[in-house]
């Protein structure tokens, strides 16, 4: 009888035997940071931190070593009509490029196709290939749309991000309560007419 096994993890959450130079840097960095910090580095709790963040901090900027062209490979299909297609709520989570602290919140889309549609699952998809990046929210929501635009040629692009910064919340001017929106609206999703369709679905609950 065949076992199934289990499914391999994913490389970036491997506890790596034998970690590469730049890993190892970034590692030691860590380990600096926490001990000018006036904590113990060695103490028992801390011991593999330095390893820990480094691997989170390899995960949380993962977006560098991708392209949105990769990302959606596959996934365009002839368009079936002109219609506005809206996708919301997207979840998010980015690193604020002045703190390093998270940003995070949801992301709206609307297109209206030109010649493509895209499989819909890859817009989260180009979303994380941006916000795994040190960023800011402005530029986040124009690469999210340039990259749209450029694989899909549509008539029209709309991307709106929502985001709550924790540089703002737990530090700072201390804003619990604060959030942002940034929107960029493109070609067709301009007019009128389409911008109020767009603005409505998104703000539907
Ligand atoms: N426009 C924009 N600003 C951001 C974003 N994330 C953080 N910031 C802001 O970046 C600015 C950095 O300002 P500085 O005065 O250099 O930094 P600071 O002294 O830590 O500022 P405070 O947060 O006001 O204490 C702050 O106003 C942050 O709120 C973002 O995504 N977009
Ligand atoms: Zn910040």
């Amino acid at each position: 009888m065949h076992q199934i096994p289990p499914p391999a993890p994913s490389p970036l959450e491997l506890d790596d035997p034998s970690p590469l130079p730049e890993a190892q840097a970034l590692e030691a960095t860590v380990a600096r940071l926490i001990a000018q910090l006036g904590e113990d580095v060695t103490r028992e709790g801390l011991q593999r931190t330095p390893a820990r963040v480094a691997r989170s901090l390899r995960f949380l900027t993962s977006g560098y070593a991708q392209d949105a062209q990769s990302v959606v490979r596959g996934a365009l299909f002839r368009a079936e009509g002109a219609e506005l297609v809206v996708v919301k709520g997207l979840e998010f989570y980015s690193l604020c490029e002045h703190h390093l602290l998270p940003f995070f919140g949801r992301v709206h889309i609307g297109y209206v196709p030109g010649e493509h549609i895209l499989g819909l699952s890859k817009f989260a998809r180009v979303v994380d290939v941006f916000a795994r990046r040190l960023q800011v929210q402005e530029r986040l929501t124009v690469q999210v749309a340039d990259a749209l635009e450029g694989v899909l040629r549509p008539r029209g692009v709309g991307v709106v991000v929502e985001a709550s910064h924790l540089c703002m919340m737990m530090r700072g001017v201390q804003q619990q309560g604060s959030s942002t929106r940034t929107s960029v609206l493109r070609g067709v999703l301009g007019d009128p007419g389409v911008r109020e369709e767009f603005l409505r679905a998104i703000n539907t609950p």
